[in-house]
């Protein structure tokens, strides 16, 4: 594979439920070592696509190509043995199971033969703490802690450290810092760049600029499911990324209007449209 070829490539691909046309002429690529940012408002076909690269759906039309070869995932499983790890926006992680147990969810070690095969629970615990504090996830050092006690910028990086451990080549994360502050936002956006550092090719799903800002090398905006602006980091600025998601209104317009009716109307914002 030449350092040229994309990990993951869509070429033209259109997604169609019965009458309804939710994705037009999608072409993107990711390489490795790169963090491709797919930005976009509600409604706009995130979801929609982030389903058509993990093989929940299937292309209407175009194509797929991995290390530049085609490629045609029929389900899930698909995706996931060719290298393509989802997480999504809560980690994907199972509250009620401890760090070690979630972290090798269906592919726990064991030891023993035969019938009389167990769990190895330390052997569990201390690969997985290892893994998480080898990605700088310092806090977590006790296998047996329950997922449900961590907090959600620390499940969403076990979840992104765990798909690492395992082999992915792709990391789709999907709104990794939506439901997050400011500290633990930052926390993901470390282990992203992390997951950069370590070759991986990353597609950043996101509404949210600054943070796309903060790890993106590449970007592509999603307005009502095409790809209406695609840029590469630092030839455009943040107001200019805000404006294109806007679909082309000016937010900066829109907050002078917002300022203007307030001070005409006691410092009340106006009411919200139904
Ligand atoms: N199975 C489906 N059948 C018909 N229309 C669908 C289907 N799935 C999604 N859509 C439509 O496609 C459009 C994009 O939906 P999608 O969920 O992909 O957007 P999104 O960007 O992920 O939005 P959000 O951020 O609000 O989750 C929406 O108008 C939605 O109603």
């Amino acid at each position: 594979m030449s350092d040229n070829t994309a990990v993951l490539e869509m070429r033209k691909v259109d997604k169609s439920f019965g009458p309804i046309d939710v994705l037009h002429s999608i072409s993107l690529k990711v390489k490795e070592g790169e963090v491709l940012c797919l930005l976009g408002d509600n409604g706009a076909g995130k979801s929609t696509l982030i389903k058509t690269l993990s093989g929940v759906f299937q292309p209407t039309r175009g194509e797929m190509y991995m290390d530049g070869k085609p490629v045609n995932f029929t389900r899930p499983s698909d995706a996931q043995n060719a290298g393509i790890a989802t997480v999504h926006q809560f980690g994907g992680t199972y509250p009620l199971m401890s760090v070690g147990r979630n972290f090798f969810v269906g592919q726990e070690p064991t030891k023993g033969y035969g019938p009389f095969k167990i769990y190895d629970r330390e052997k569990a615990n201390a690969i997985a703490v290892e893994a998480v504090q080898n990605f700088g996830i310092t806090r977590i050092t006790d296998g047996d802690r329950l997922v449900g006690g961590l907090s959600g910028g620390e499940r969403q990086s076990l979840a992104i450290a765990r798909a690492v451990h395992f082999g992915a080549r792709v990391l789709i994360l999907d709104e990794p810092t939506a439901a997050l502050g400011v500290k633990q936002a930052a926390h993901v956006l470390r282990i992203v760049n992390e997951a950069k550092r370590r070759g991986l090719a990353v597609i950043f799903i996101t509404h949210q600029v600054m943070h796309a800002m903060a790890v993106g090398d590449h970007f592509a905006v999603l307005i009502r499911g095409a790809i209406a602006a695609d840029f590469r980091a630092g030839e455009k600025s943040r107001e200019e990324i805000a404006d294109l998601m806007a679909g082309g209104e000016s937010m900066a317009d829109l907050e002078a209007n917002i300022e203007g009716y307030m001070e005409a109307h006691d410092g009340q914002p106006p009411e919200p449209a139904h």
